[in-house]
């Protein structure tokens, strides 16, 4: 059965091509040149054709202001975009909740079909909305700023566009790369994720594109790059603002071609991979400090999707509770632990530096710590219930902490307490103008003590 396609297009040379490679398929396209005529055979149209293909960037009119009319004109009718990458986030927002599909431009013709035909086929087995249900994904959320992340999800879920997932530690990042995979037209391809905190800098560039066997020292076999295994899938990238400098350049040139040398090679490796990045620093800070590169930044970030921390959402911490209470009993064999009523509201009130992953963690200790079945808010371990800090230092000393756990760095604690009364015995000098006697008071010491902590720092400083 032929199918109906209206295309709207100004550029006469793009409207030739799109129509043979239409008729040649086997529809019946409309061709259109002029928004405003399109916008007229929009309104006085009996019924909606199959397809719409659409630029976004004409002159003389908004695009997304026809994505908005097509949207309440024909909430359901299927719309592909051709878009340049920078212009698809406002596309995508443009067109919320409808079936979306893109096509960046410039694009090859059999792309343009098969699009076309997906789009299609996904309004005739699509439910009336694309917001992906929480339960399809393993992600606990019924909060607003959740159902936001699960719009997201469902939105570019035909999609294989390259998203940046931006929150603070343990907000679940990963977890949200995951579900934006398998809701994926890649779903059945590898998904690959790699942490540049978790791999000492000088081995991410072979850990990314691979290597020649000898192409460094340890290097004794040939080894597949993250980027090959998840060739047709999906690679995450975590922590992307960790990435060195020289890997970020060969990266941005990766993403561009889609080609690659592995370390030591000259043979050029061809992949196709979906990229999702995910940062919990502020990579425009860490461009204006010379750390990021703006160009990759832009790359990576055509969609960005940012996770609330868990104080954003109190309201789903009683169900993330209970999930995590019951998850631990079955990994650790142990009954089940309840929470009174008080004890609930106690974690509710808490500011949970480390997010979910903190919340998770604390209920594993409460399985294996608290006595009996329920658990009371004294025996709840210390949690911080303050207002919200203005300022991160927990969130800072979590990541660092974890870095350098998994780094397999040795006597951290050491390191972090020295660091910590250094800094301590800096600012209080600072701020008493050096007066040793009101700084030792401020930080609740003898002077004396202050002083014989000063000179261990200081012999410290000297002995390195
Ligand atoms: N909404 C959620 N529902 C259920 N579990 C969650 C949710 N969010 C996070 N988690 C769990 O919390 C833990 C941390 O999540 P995840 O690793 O995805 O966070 P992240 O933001 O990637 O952290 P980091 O930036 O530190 O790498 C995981 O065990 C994950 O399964």
């Amino acid at each position: 059965m032929a199918r109906d396609v209206w295309v709207l297009d100004d550029d006469s040379s793009i409207r030739w091509v799109l129509e043979r490679a239409f008729t040649g398929a086997g529809w019946t396209p409309v061709m259109f040149a002029d928004p405003h005529a399109f916008l007229d055979a929009l309104k006085n149209a009996e019924s909606a054709p199959d397809l719409v293909l659409t630029d976004v960037r004409m002159p003389g009119i908004d695009g997304m202001e026809i994505l908005k009319e097509l949207r309440s004109t024909w909430a359901q009718l299927p719309v592909v975009v051709m878009t340049a990458h920078s212009d698809l986030a406002s596309a995508v927002n443009a067109f919320k909740g409808g079936a979306f599909e893109y096509l960046p431009k410039p694009f090859d013709l059999d792309d343009v079909i098969a699009v076309a035909q997906r789009a299609v086929k996904s309004r005739t087995q699509d439910a009336p909305s694309n917001k992906v249900q929480p339960s399809q994904t393993g992600i606990i959320g019924e909060s607003p700023a959740m159902q936001e992340v699960f719009r997201a999800i469902g939105r570019l879920s035909r999609s294989s566009v390259t998203v940046l997932l931006t929150g603070a530690t343990g907000t679940g990042k990963e977890l949200v790369a995951r579900a934006l995979h398998q809701h994926s037209p890649r779903s059945d391809k590898p998904f690959v994720a790699l942490n540049m905190a978790a791999i000492p800098s000088e081995l991410i560039e072979s850990e990314l594109f691979g290597h020649e066997k000898g192409a460094f020292t340890g290097a004794l076999q040939r080894r597949d790059g993250r980027f090959q295994q998840a060739n047709g899938g999906t690679l995450f990238l975590d922590e992307i603002g960790d990435m060195p400098l020289a890997v970020q350049t060969r990266l941005l040139r990766a993403l561009a071609e889609g080609q690659f040398y592995p370390v030591g090679s000259h043979q050029l490796a061809t992949v196709d991979v979906r990229v999702i990045a995910a940062t919990h620093i502020d990579l425009r800070k860490a461009i204006a400090e010379g750390h990021f590169r703006e160009d990759l930044y832009h790359r990576l970030n055509v969609i960005h999707v940012r996770l609330p921390s868990l104080t954003e959402r109190r309201s789903d911490i009683p169900a993330l509770t209970e999930h995590f209470l019951q998850q631990a009993s079955v990994d650790l064999q142990m009954p089940a632990k309840r929470l009174t009523k008080a004890a609930l509201a106690a974690l509710e009130q808490a500011e949970w530096p480390g997010n979910v992953r903190q919340l998770e963690n604390l209920c594993r200790w409460i399985t294996v710590m608290a006595s009996g079945d329920w658990v009371d808010v004294d025996e709840l371990p210390e949690l911080t219930t303050s207002e919200p800090q203005t300022d991160d230092w927990q969130q800072g000393l979590y990541a660092y902490l974890r870095r350098e756990i998994r780094a397999d760095a040795q006597d951290i604690f050491t390191q972090v307490q020295d660091e910590v009364e250094r800094l301590a015995i800096e600012v209080a000098l600072q701020e008493t103008g050096g007066h040793r006697q009101r700084a030792a008071e401020i930080l609740g010491w003898g002077r004396n003590t202050l002083t014989r902590k000063i000179q261990r720092l200081t012999d410290k400083n000297v002995a390195k």
